[in-house]
């Protein structure tokens, strides 16, 4: 099965809009357990071949997406806002530099719109009071006018009045990764093959960044960094992302709050600086949450000692190597039963050469691309 026909099948079993699609998808469940069965493939020699990739997966096909569109984006006025959001009535979540709010806009114009009339839209609020929010939001405008890629949260357009200042994106009705991964008591819990889909769109995403000519980096990804759309697409967030340059560097790394520092590479612990290879790092904790359903803090025993990173590594592939333990309960039923062993052997490869404390021993994000499509290839 091909990644798009991936896509539409999960597409139309997630929209649980057919039985057709449900039953297809059961016949597919079964008749891929019997092609997991007769397996021939190792995990050892997938994982040679997908991560041995060379840099010519540069120029691979995944590597959709534009950095030269400057995107039309509408300039909102506050009272506009108000309206379209009620009065920031909803909130959607909270992050380091504001609330987001749910709010309604005319699909052609951006008017406001009342309730679920129109296009849904979210709408971030900057905390007014924070020094470094006016910068943030100019640098996150600026950037984004540039980029075009399906797996990225779309600009839609911005406001600034007075010391408020507003951002407002396209609506992503799943929320984000972290919320279906960890607080499924109030979402539902995501199947094996979404999972997959999620992590090949948010690693195309990266990709494309990492080989744009200037190149851009998360600097700060995360499991709730990955926001979901109607379809369980994944979309970046496009909070934090920065281009690459020689003065990329935090001063306040060491500041950040311990569940976000789960994420951070060592060398960037250490010295602030960000790479692509910090990314590729923070890539692999996030796919050993979603295999595992556990927090990276919790696997890390994070306490608030920075002494801990010595044996971060040595933590991380040990939950790695031992997924038939940690392996999230609720994708057990999900997996087919053969050739298990051998899926899970790919995925530690592929954890461990993420989190791998050298930098140069980690893959590139489009070899990372390379190795999550074979898994869709051949493990579904
Ligand atoms: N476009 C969107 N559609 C729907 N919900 C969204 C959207 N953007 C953000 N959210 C929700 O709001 C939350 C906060 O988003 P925000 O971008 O402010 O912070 P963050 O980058 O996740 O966190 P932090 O800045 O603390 O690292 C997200 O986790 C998500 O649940």
């Amino acid at each position: 099965m091909n990644t798009s026909e991936l896509e539409m099948e999960i597409e139309n079993y997630e929209n649980g809009k057919d039985d057709i699609a449900r039953n297809r998808h059961q016949e597919k469940k079964s008749s891929s357990i019997k092609r997991f069965v007769n397996l021939t493939v190792t995990a050892q020699t997938i994982s040679a071949r997908a991560l041995s990739v060379n840099t010519d997966a540069k120029t691979s096909k995944f590597i959709i997406g534009s950095m030269s569109v400057t995107a039309n984006l509408k300039e909102f006025i506050l009272t506009d806002l108000e309206r379209a959001t009620s009065n920031f009535e909803e909130v959607l979540g909270k992050g380091s530099s504001g609330k987001v709010f749910k709010g309604w806009v005319h699909e052609n114009t951006y008017a406001p719109s009342t309730p679920n009339i129109g296009l849904p839209i979210a709408v971030k609020r900057f905390i007014p009071e924070r020094t470094q929010g006016h910068a943030e939001w100019q640098m996150e405008i600026d950037l984004l006018r540039e980029c075009n890629h399906p797996n990225l949260v779309k600009l839609l357009g911005y406001c600034s009045e007075g010391r408020e200042h507003f951002l407002v994106y396209e609506y992503m009705q799943n929320r984000d990764l972290d919320t279906h991964i960890f607080k499924w008591e109030i979402y539902q819990k995501l199947h094996w093959e979404v999972r997959l889909k999620i992590l090949i769109g948010a690693a195309r995403c990266l990709a494309f960044f990492h080989t744009a000519k200037q190149i851009v980096v998360c600097r700060d990804l995360k499991t709730s960094r990955i926001l979901l759309d109607e379809n369980f697409n994944a979309k970046l967030s496009p909070h934090q992302l920065t281009r690459l340059s020689l003065s990329s560097k935090d001063t306040d790394v060491t500041t950040r709050s311990a569940a976000t520092l789960c994420y951070a590479a060592p060398e960037y612990v250490k010295s602030g600086i960000i790479s692509l290879e910090t990314d590729v790092y923070a890539f692999g904790v996030v796919l050993m949450e979603i295999m595992t359903g556990i927090r990276a803090d919790e696997m890390l025993h994070f306490t608030d000692s920075i002494t801990y990173y010595n044996d971060k590594e040595k933590r991380l592939v040990h939950y790695a190597t031992s997924l038939n333990t940690y392996l999230d309960p609720w994708l057990d039923d999900n997996f087919p039963g053969g050739a298990r062993s051998q899926l899970f052997a790919f995925i530690a490869s592929l954890i461990t050469k993420c989190v791998d404390s050298s930098p140069s021993n980690r893959p590139s994000m489009s070899e990372v691309v390379e190795s999550l499509e074979l898994i869709a290839v051949e493990f579904i």
